[in-house]
């Protein structure tokens, strides 16, 4: 098993349903990476522990998704020097709109990448994961290349099929 490159947490097990399309991405580029549950709220000292081990532990990016008062990829954000992306987890009671908020707006100092709300950003997060890990690699390069490569060919099969 090659060690992971990217971390994965999410504050609850019921983000993964919106965070396994930032995992399934890295598996289909064969991107090293492991999933967790960490939470600013409820596992304060795991956090503080995983995010503080994380670069030694050979870690590169982490990506942070969490829901409603979404403190973690922030506070992560703040024990680490890796880049930290965080996803908004849509909410039932604000869709989301509150994870959002509580993600992108970090004080000067702490930069936390913030992406869309739900499974695309999600997705979003491990394609930009790509782009940072495709700086010095190669083979993820050409993994994005091909990523491109997809993403033009759906939509322009989706173009064809709406032609009268
Ligand atoms: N926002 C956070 C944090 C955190 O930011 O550390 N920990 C859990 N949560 C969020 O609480 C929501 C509800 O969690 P449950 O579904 O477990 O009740 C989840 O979206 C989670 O990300």
């Amino acid at each position: 098993m090659e060690k992971p490159l990217v971390g994965i947490i999410m504050g609850s097990d019921s983000d993964w349903e919106t965070m396994k399309s930032a995992a399934e991405l890295l598996k289909a580029h064969a991107i090293p990476y492991e999933v967790a549950v960490v939470s600013a709220h409820r596992t304060p000292e795991r956090m503080v522990d995983y995010a503080k081990a994380a670069q030694g532990r050979g870690l590169k990016i982490i990506i942070a998704g969490a829901g409603g008062a979404a403190h973690l990829p922030g506070m992560v954000s703040a024990l680490t020097p890796l880049p930290v992306l965080g996803v908004p987890v849509q909410s039932k009671a604000l869709s989301g709109l509150d994870s959002l908020l509580s993600i992108v707006q970090m004080p000067p100092g702490i930069p936390t990448a913030t992406f869309a709300i739900g499974a695309g950003g999600a997705t979003n997060a491990a394609a930009f994961a790509m782009r940072i890990l495709a700086l010095d690699d190669p083979r993820v390069r050409d993994g994005l290349e091909r990523y491109r490569q997809e993403n033009e060919a759906r939509a322009l099969d989706g173009h064809a099929k709406i032609q009268p």
